[in-house]
């Protein structure tokens, strides 16, 4: 083996960190005699990613930094290596990363003019030079796509963490607008609710609220316990989910207290689903021993006026339910 050879293996040995790209001594002679020497300060731009290039470089001295974006790691190049050899193989070839240099450095530019002609007196040594630069290029094309690989691996890993944050997100906001005991809307999802109707109301409809109010809850408390008071909530929830229709929201809003907000045609619409929920919790039956308990409701209803707020609206059923309590409960009113 000849001693060139010898130092050109040497050299071949990756460097931790560099890739295994070290010239040999006839190399570096080679590129240097026919080379530009040019001299860099730290951080001075050698070509910029996408740029058109025809030239190679060789690290006489220095460290040039190959900053290739989009999240891949950057690669460092020493002394003795080489860079942006595929310009020159191919000519005007796009720039893949950009190259600073890392610090003061010297470099051997090599155009493809000079490189033409060096084909030509050192055809031997620059087939070797090229055998072994392909070899590196299909390397670093296996490094970079291991790398997007493992990128792609990561960004899964992320993207399903986020979706399991977000389920989880959605959860907690789905309970926080939740009734605990009856599994309808609180007054928080009613606010919610309203929010959102601003934008999504459909025009033809008119909004109605009817005010659902237990009569004389704190005796059915007193006489049966709270767990027969809280059955009876769960079942006076079940008639006001059941008068409202797809688009409607039913809610507990707290207490003996609760709300059905639909989208009606009009009063007799509204007064319909009133009825609904007076008549279903009339024939509400309890089992023994709580079977003598007859539950009624009182309930007060309005349509809301094109631009009254909630608190107007509120009031409005509010009264119409103080009327109901007042002569005796157990109905309803519904004021147009
Ligand atoms: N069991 C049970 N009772 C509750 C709950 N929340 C509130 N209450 C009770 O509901 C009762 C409501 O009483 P009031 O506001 O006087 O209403 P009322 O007895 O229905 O009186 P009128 O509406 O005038 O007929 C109170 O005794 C509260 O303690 C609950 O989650 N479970």
């Amino acid at each position: 083996m000849t001693e060139s050879a010898r130092t050109g293996q040497a050299h071949a040995k990756a460097r931790p960190g560099f890739l295994p790209r070290q010239l040999s001594d006839p190399e570096l002679n080679l590129f240097a005699a026919a080379g530009r020497r040019r001299e860099l300060v730290p951080r001075e731009m050698i070509f910029r990613k996408g740029e058109l290039g025809r030239a190679m470089f060789v690290v006489e001295s220095g460290t040039i930094q190959l900053e290739f974006g989009d999240g891949l790691p950057d690669k460092l190049i020493g002394p003795r290596e080489f860079f942006g050899e595929l310009a020159l193989f191919i000519g005007n070839h796009a720039r893949v990363a950009n190259a600073v240099a890392a610090e003061g450095s010297v470099l051997h530019v090599i155009e493809h003019a000079a490189f033409e002609r060096l084909l030509e007196t050192e055809a031997a040594l620059l087939a070797q030079f090229m055998r072994r630069s392909f070899s590196y290029l299909v390397a670093s094309e296996q490094q970079l796509i291991q790398n997007l690989k493992r990128r792609n691996e990561d960004l899964l890993v992320t993207l399903d963490s986020l979706r399991q944050t977000q389920t989880q997100l959605s959860t907690a906001e789905r309970l926080v607008r939740t009734d605990e005991l009856t599994g309808l809307c609180n007054r928080r999802g009613l606010y919610h609710y309203l929010e959102e109707l601003r934008t999504q109301r459909d025009p033809t409809l008119k909004l109605g609220l009817l005010l659902v109010d237990i009569d004389r809850f704190k005796q059915i408390n007193d006489h049966y316990g709270h767990l027969t008071g809280d059955q009876t909530l769960r079942a006076v929830a079940r008639e006001v989910q059941a008068a409202a229709f797809p688009c409607d929201l039913p809610c507990r809003l707290g207490g003996d207290e609760f709300a059905l907000l639909a989208q009606v045609s009009g009063p007799e619409d509204l007064r319909d689903r009133a009825a609904q929920v007076a008549n279903g919790v009339r024939a509400l039956r309890f089992p023994v021993p709580i079977d003598a308990l007859h539950v009624s409701v009182s309930i007060g209803g309005s349509l809301c006026h094109e631009h009254a707020d909630w608190s107007a609206w509120y009031s409005d059923s509010d009264c119409a339910l103080y009327m109901v309590k007042g002569e005796g409960g157990d109905n309803y009113r519904v004021i147009a």
